[in-house]
């Protein structure tokens, strides 16, 4: 079924969710967000962030999913927590946030059941994933056969955020229809997609065989996660300016992703 032109179209901006993760400072507790990842949603999907905070567990999740268009998942620094997918902790020395992986997964499971647009980035991708019960590689770089994917913190951000390796979109995809079918991707990530959640199928592969991108076909709603960093200088870069530019679109209701498999993004 393809993606089709919707008359119920939202006219005015759509309001997307983001959940902040902690971050220690002056030995406060802050609940943050990057910049970088409102930008794009402000700036090329023509929407409104909505920030909620994590850290006062999931009772108003429904609240806010009552007021958004879409559900748009961060990176973060921090792991999620391990024990989520039935796994001993292998990274103790990383940072977690086990009060953003417990809003975000009630957020998922909600925005399923609304079908709201979802947009996963990074460790917003592998918290889809874990939502949907699949499992992670905690050390990619310790996987036989799989490249270090992982940033040199030494250097300056734009080295860090700059292009580090192919993916191939899968042939045919929706993906592959709007970003075509190699394109460089930046890398940032320790850990990554090692069995796929429920009603998950691959959209783009590293050169290595990670998984760089998912999508939910058959849940009748935009989904997709990226393992990369498209929020990064997103107006200088046209593939990312198109994700952006999907996801908005998706969230004002202009078009309806029943089969994203047959997705016609020409419009
Ligand atoms: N901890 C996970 C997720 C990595 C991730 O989301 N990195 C983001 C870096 C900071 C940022 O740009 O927001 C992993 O290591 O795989």
């Amino acid at each position: 079924m393809p993606i089709t032109q919707t008359t119920s179209a939202k006219k005015s901006k759509p309001i997307i969710l983001m959940t902040m993760g902690q971050q220690d400072r002056n030995q406060h507790p802050y609940q943050v967000m990057t910049h970088k990842y409102m930008q794009p949603i402000v700036e090329i999907a023509g929407a409104i962030p909505l920030l909620m905070p994590t850290c006062f567990g999931i009772e108003d999740v429904d609240r806010y999913l009552d007021m958004v268009d879409g559900v748009y998942l961060s990176g973060a620094g921090s792991n999620i927590d391990p024990s989520l997918y039935g796994q001993e902790n292998l990274t103790p020395e990383k940072s977690q946030d086990v009060n953003r992986d417990t809003v975000d997964l009630a957020i998922i499971a909600g925005a399923l059941k609304r079908k709201l647009p979802i947009l996963g980035i990074c460790r917003g991708m592998q918290e889809l994933n874990i939502a949907l019960g699949g499992t992670l590689y905690q050390k990619v770089y310790s996987e036989p056969g799989f490249d270090d994917h992982r940033e040199d913190p030494q250097t300056p951000n734009h080295v860090q955020y700059g292009p580090r390796h192919p993916i191939k979109t899968v042939p045919g995809s929706w993906l592959a229809k709007l970003i075509g079918d190699k394109t460089m991707v930046n890398s940032l990530h320790g850990q990554g997609i090692c069995t796929l959640g429920k009603g998950l199928e691959a959209l783009a592969y590293g050169e290595d065989g990670l998984i760089e991108a998912i999508h939910g076909p058959d849940y009748g709603q935009f989904i997709l996660g990226v393992q990369w960093h498209p929020e990064w200088q997103a107006n200088d870069n046209p593939d990312s300016i198109k994700l952006f530019q999907a996801f908005g679109s998706a969230c004002r209701g202009e078009v309806s992703w029943q089969s994203a498999n047959d997705a016609k993004l020409t419009a």
